[in-house]
């Protein structure tokens, strides 16, 4: 099997750690597998030497600190595994094989980095290359960063492009889990994820796996997060499923939107939970919710919308604070999925910029981390498809 191992800042944070990851680099390689590591800096040392920059510098000085991090972990990887009698070769920007390259924009240039990568691919079955994560190179031979957690970009990104079978996430959590562990009291592994949950948790805050990283992610690659103690590179751990999608999806059957109007409904979190309590007894399922300060709004199928709106009503009479439900249909939704989308200030005007040009009405714009869905009248249905499109 090909396989790149990344291992995190905690799995190198101390000469210990570097001999575990080292051991199981070269059990897997003594196993007859073709192994790529790709190694971030030890311990807290990015925060460390972020910390330190006291004084002005410019982006060119200050990347070149920070990058002093990977550059030194990937010499310990390489002679922890010399002593192993493992034929290893460290790489990083600036060096002829080095293989994430940038444009001058800072986007990675996907022809060059892919073809770099396919040659360090050739060279596995008789080395193992150890390459500083989260580092890249400029057009003018610059060091570049991929942006904090950066590495585990740099892992699947090497995976899909040097064609490896397996990612494996080395960290010190046992996979994906259930909870923060540090916060949270009984988090287990959760075994298996999607990578569109994984990615929707991972640009929330769950530090696991780089939200960026997964953009790489396709279905031949399997990705996998391991405890770095579990020693076992092969097994174990989380499996990351499925293949990332950039996607513009227009729900086929019309939905019904029913409006809840009361006094300051916002403010009163009972009655949300009376509303979709009475809801969910009557198995009505919701597609999305929307709420205002004195309403809420509840989008489900249209089919369903009589019943619905008799239930919200018995809700709308029993409590003082509402006044009344109404229902608008048809109505379409359009989920725009994808992209980097919480990391590009202005998408959703892009986004709703066309549809305003076109007098399209917005009844409602429902976005999560990694998605935003776009409610129109259901005759606007195809033109709002037509105007998003050219997103990606
Ligand atoms: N749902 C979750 N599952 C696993 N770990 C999580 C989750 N949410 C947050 N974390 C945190 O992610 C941390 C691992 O990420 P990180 O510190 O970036 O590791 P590394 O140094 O290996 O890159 C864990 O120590 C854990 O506290
Ligand atoms: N060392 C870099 C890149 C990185 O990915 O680190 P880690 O794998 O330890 O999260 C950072 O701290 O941002």
């Amino acid at each position: 099997m090909r396989v790149v191992a990344k291992f995190g800042g905690t799995s190198l944070g101390s000469g210990e750690r570097i001999d575990r990851a080292a051991d199981s680099v070269a059990a897997a390689v003594e196993d007859g597998h073709e192994i790529a590591v790709v190694a971030s800096a030890m311990g807290s040392t990015t925060d460390d030497l972020l910390e330190d920059i006291t004084f002005e510098t410019d982006e060119a000085d200050r990347a070149q600190i920070v990058s002093m991090g990977e550059r030194t972990s990937v010499r310990m990887l390489k002679a922890a595994l010399a002593a192993r009698g493992i034929e290893a070769q460290f790489l990083e920007p600036g060096k002829a094989e080095w293989p994430v390259i940038t444009d001058e924009y800072g986007e990675v240039d996907v022809e060059e980095t892919q073809k770099r990568a396919l040659e360090i691919a050739e060279s596995m079955d008789e080395t193992v290359p150890v390459l500083t994560g989260f580092l890249a190179e400029g057009p003018d031979g610059s060091i570049t960063t991929l942006g904090r957690g950066g590495s585990d970009t740099t892992a699947v990104m090497m995976g899909k492009y040097m064609q490896a079978d397996e990612v494996v996430i080395v960290t010190d959590v046992e996979g994906v889990m259930t909870g923060d562990p540090r916060v949270v009291e009984g988090a287990r592994n959760v075994g298996e994820i999607s990578v569109d949950e994984l990615r929707n948790l991972s640009f929330r805050g769950a530090e696991v796996v780089a939200p960026s990283a997964l953009s790489y992610k396709d279905g031949r690659l399997n990705v996998r997060v391991v405890h770095y103690q579990h020693g076992d590179l092969l097994s174990g751990g989380t499996s990351i499923e499925g293949e990332f999608k950039n996607l513009v999806d227009l729900r086929e059957r019309p939905l019904a939107c029913l409006t809840v109007a009361g006094r300051a409904i916002r403010n009163q979190p009972g009655v949300f939970y009376d509303l979709s309590k009475a809801l969910s007894e009557s198995d009505v399922n919701v597609d999305a919710v929307a709420s205002g300060m004195d309403t809420i709004t509840f989008y489900i199928d249209e089919e369903e919308a009589e019943r619905a709106e008799n239930i919200l009503h018995r809700e709308v009479i029993a409590h003082d604070t509402l006044s009344s439900v109404t229902v608008d249909s048809p109505v379409a939704v359009v989920r725009v999925t994808g992209g980097e989308l919480p990391n590009q200030p202005g998408i959703v005007n892009d986004i709703i910029s066309p549809l305003a040009e076109e007098r399209i009405h917005l009844q409602d714009v429902v976005t999560s981390a990694t998605s935003v869905a776009l409610f129109v009248d259901w005759d606007d249905r195809e033109k709002t498809l037509e105007l998003t499109q050219d997103l990606f």
